[in-house]
């Protein structure tokens, strides 16, 4: 295929998405299906296109003055910068099945028009009822964290400690151009794929087979260490899910001591049982019966809450899920949270900590929450997080937002990982 029929491809599947409200990794698996003879490298440059338009979906749709799929497909490849206008229809011209070219109207849109020129949700590439969120959250930097979290995303891993070092894996992957991390020490990244490209399927690699690494966010990866798990202690990941943290946190304990895995829906737990078994964690038991959650409560050194939330940390690799959050869903969200953070509090022993993590970048799920979770409970002190993280992360003070009131906020634009919010609370009595 060539880059009109692309293209036209991608349009397709965008107008799929938005008619049937379907997720985007849906909507391009069924794709494929009906259109076998579509190669590798056709899927992923479609891909891209799709992404990236509901990654950049108001600024490309403002290039064109329009919110159409068709807008935001011309939008995006327009916003790669490698063609002009004219140059894009001159490239589609001959191609049978490309999409009808710019059209008189559309390029009268598009003649000077510049990105840099937008108002500022569309430079963030937010919905407008964000844009408060954002300003709450990042001040003065709304715009451009908005704009880091349309971005493409590298892909992060995390060596296992338990089966092989960091170097080990660099060298195993060597073919893959993966680095290491700059500030979690287990990590390696991916750059972010470039034009057609597409990041390699690091899960057939051999290494991930013998459970070597993991893929996991580096602020996932910094979220679990700023934890301190340490071996020989008592730790409940109450809201366990696949198990990403789960597993980051059994090897900081080098397999000493107890990590108890639950989830409120047993089903997401299911990949942890396979996952265990590749990276020989032998210190996870994962709890699936109220009875045995019931036995743990006053006795936890530890308990994380990696709390269900909006997600908007990681609108760079769920970019669909930015234009379909409402507000009503963040506050169920903030509710569950709350309710949660209750529920939670006391498995923690006195002396040990409440840790809560989101990745959202909304202070509603962040900050605000664990402030208002502390008056209710005054019990629970929040620690010195500027402390924390300058003894976990020395050398890396500007990577992160330390909160004066308590917390940690990660962000593409600051830290280069997803968006995330750490919070440490010590139960006093
Ligand atoms: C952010 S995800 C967890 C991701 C996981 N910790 C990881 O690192 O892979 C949030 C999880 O919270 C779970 N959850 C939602 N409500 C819950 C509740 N009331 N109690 C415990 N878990 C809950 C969800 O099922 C979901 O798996």
């Amino acid at each position: 295929m060539r880059l009109g029929g692309r293209l036209a491809a991608a349009i397709e599947v965008l107008d799929d998405i938005e008619r049937r409200h379907r997720p985007v990794a849906e909507a391009l698996k069924d794709w494929g299906v009906s259109h076998r003879f579509a190669g590798g490298g056709d899927r992923a440059a479609i891909g891209n296109i799709v992404y990236d338009a509901l990654r950049y979906r108001r600024s490309a749709g403002w290039l064109l003055g329009q919110d159409t799929p068709r807008a935001v497909g011309f939008g995006a490849l327009l916003l790669r910068g490698e063609h002009s206008a004219a140059g894009l229809n001159a490239v589609l011209e001959d191609d049978r099945f490309a999409p009808p070219p710019l059209d008189d109207a559309e390029l009268k849109a598009l003649e000077g028009r510049q990105i840099a020129d937008a108002p500022g949700p569309v430079r963030a590439d937010i919905p407008d009822w964000c844009v408060p969120l954002f300003e709450r959250a990042f001040g003065d930097d709304w715009v451009g964290e908005g704009a880091a979290l349309a971005a493409r995303p590298p892909l992060d891993m995390r060596a296992n400690t338990l089966r092989a070092g960091r170097d080990k894996v660099l060298a195993e992957l060597s073919q893959t151009g993966a680095r290491p991390t700059t500030i979690a020490p287990d990590g390696l990244r991916i750059a972010p794929i470039s034009g057609d490209g597409r990041h390699p399927n690091v899960q057939a690699e051999a290494a991930f087979q013998k459970g070597w690494f993991e893929v996991q966010d580096e602020g996932s990866q910094i979220a679990a260490m700023l934890a301190g798990a340490k071996p020989g202690m008592q730790v409940l990941d109450y809201c366990a899910g696949a198990g990403g943290k789960t597993l980051a946190l059994s090897a900081a304990m080098d397999n000493h001591g107890q990590v108890f895995a639950q989830d409120a829906e047993k089903v997401r737990l299911a990949p942890i049982f396979d996952r265990l078994r590749r990276s020989g964690n032998r210190n996870v038991q994962v709890v699936t019966k109220p009875a045995e959650l019931a036995a743990l409560s006053g006795h936890m050194d530890i308990v994380l809450i990696d709390a269900p939330c909006t997600g908007s940390g990681t609108w760079r690799r769920r970019p669909d899920a930015k234009w379909r959050l409402t507000q009503r869903q963040l506050e169920t969200r903030m509710a569950e949270q709350a309710a949660i953070l209750d529920a939670a509090r006391d498995f923690v022993k006195p002396g040990g900590l409440l840790v809560y993590v989101t990745c959202s970048v909304f202070d509603e799920e962040n900050g605000a929450q664990t402030a208002a979770f502390r008056q209710r409970d005054p019990r629970f002190a929040a620690v010195d997080h500027r402390a924390l993280w300058q003894s976990r992360f020395p050398g890396h003070e500007a990577a992160a937002r330390i909160d004066p009131e308590g917390g940690i906020r990660l962000s593409p634009a600051r830290s280069g990982t997803d968006g995330f919010y750490f919070c440490a609370m010590r139960r006093q009595a």
